[in-house]
């Protein structure tokens, strides 16, 4: 690696960054996935040897992504696995110092492991109060003030201030295989959990399966009850979905990638906040290449958005690459990456409260960072 290179990598790496498009399942490492690979292997659930070159190959195409999370579920989905791999998503995202994270995750059902959506979600929470690595703060949503709920000490009130610390909210996914009712289930579990750091939907899932109307009741739902909603958007060249979608006015939207003119057009006079995901886009070919992805055309325009990973288990890579690809692909300055960091703040689920705390740790670090 040339030192320019080098020396740029690093400094996006000290960047205090904002994650808000990041699948649980889709984060896991790949040292964890084989080791899980290798028990049901051992288990004769599964053939180690096939599922490993799954996991190690590069290419990833859109249909190959979600045969491969078919996979990934059946190595994470039970309880305990569940609580690990949220516990070192955390810890990975907090080691790059992103300092305030929203998780995505699907609720499963799934009979043969006494599992139910809320059990699923527990497992979750489970996962981010172990972590022991880094400071995690969950925030009581519901609550004003934004008051922390337990979870390792605050530093501010007298923690071990040499922790990373770093803000999780998350995010209850609806799969675009549900049916209309396990949508709902969704939201009303959401609704459910908002004291629990359950902050809003997302609508996910293989793009070429379902249809809007079946998940438009709950996403109503959720929208009646104040729920902020994320929606995955243009990931396929679907005309009708995308004309619903930006109809619906989302409060962010992810990906953005097949839209026409028009759509362009509205989605600007809009500005819905869009989530950039640029390795995603590229591997899954949502985007031609790297030099052509939209994020230039919407960065120039100044419309608000946020560099996110998508899945950094899957397509490896991390949020500081993002950021380094940006710069390094569209000439962003060091000053121009800040901003670019800092103005996600601005798009979080979370309230005023954290917003105001993140604001106050961007103003902290600019000077060291940018001068
Ligand atoms: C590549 N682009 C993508 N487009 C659409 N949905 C995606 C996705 N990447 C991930 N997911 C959604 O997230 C699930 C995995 O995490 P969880 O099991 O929820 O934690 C996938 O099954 C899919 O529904
Ligand atoms: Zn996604």
């Amino acid at each position: 690696m040339e030192k320019e290179e080098e020396e740029m990598r690093e400094w996006c790496l000290a960047l205090p960054k904002v994650e808000l498009h990041a699948h649980l399942n889709g984060s896991v490492r790949d040292s964890t996935l084989l080791e899980l690979a290798k028990q049901l292997g051992d288990k004769g659930v599964i053939v180690f040897e096939d599922v490993k070159d799954v996991i190690m190959k590069n290419g990833r195409s859109l249909p190959e992504c979600f045969q491969l999370f078919e996979l990934y579920h059946i190595l994470t989905t039970d309880h305990d696995t569940v609580t690990r791999i949220t516990k070192e998503v955390v810890e990975d995202f907090a080691m790059e110092n992103v300092v305030y994270l929203e998780i995505r995750t699907t609720p499963k059902n799934n009979e043969a492991k006494g599992m139910t959506k809320q059990s699923y979600m527990n497992a979750v929470i489970k996962g981010l109060k172990a972590v022991e690595a880094v400071e995690v703060v969950l925030f009581d949503s519901n609550s004003r003030t934004d008051k922390p709920l337990t979870c390792a000490p605050s530093s501010e009130l007298g923690g071990d201030v040499s922790k990373k610390k770093i803000y999780v909210k998350l995010l209850l996914s609806i799969d675009r295989r549900e049916t209309t009712l396990a949508a709902l289930d969704t939201v009303n579990l959401a609704m459910e959990m908002k004291d629990q750091g359950v902050i809003g939907i997302d609508l996910s899932g293989n793009p070429v399966v379902g249809e809007w109307e079946t998940y438009l009741p709950a996403l109503e739902r959720a929208k009646q009850l104040g729920i902020p909603i994320t929606v995955h958007c243009g990931e396929v060249a679907n005309r009708k979905e995308i004309q619903a979608v930006l109809d619906f006015c989302p409060q962010r939207l992810g990906h953005v990638c097949c839209l026409n003119d028009d759509e362009w057009k509205k989605l600007k006079s809009l500005m819905i906040p869009v989530e950039i995901c640029l390795t995603s886009n590229v591997m899954t070919g949502g985007a031609p290449s790297l030099e052509l992805h939209h994020f230039a055309d919407l960065y120039n325009v100044k419309h608000p958005l946020s560099l996110c990973t998508d899945d950094s288990g899957l397509f490896s890579t991390s949020l500081s690459n993002e950021y380094y690809l940006v710069a390094s692909t569209f000439g962003l300055s060091k000053a121009e990456l800040f901003q670019l960091a800092q103005d996600a703040v601005e798009f979080v689920f979370a309230g005023d409260e954290v917003k105001k705390t993140l604001r106050e740790l961007f103003r902290r670090a600019e000077k060291e960072l940018t001068t």
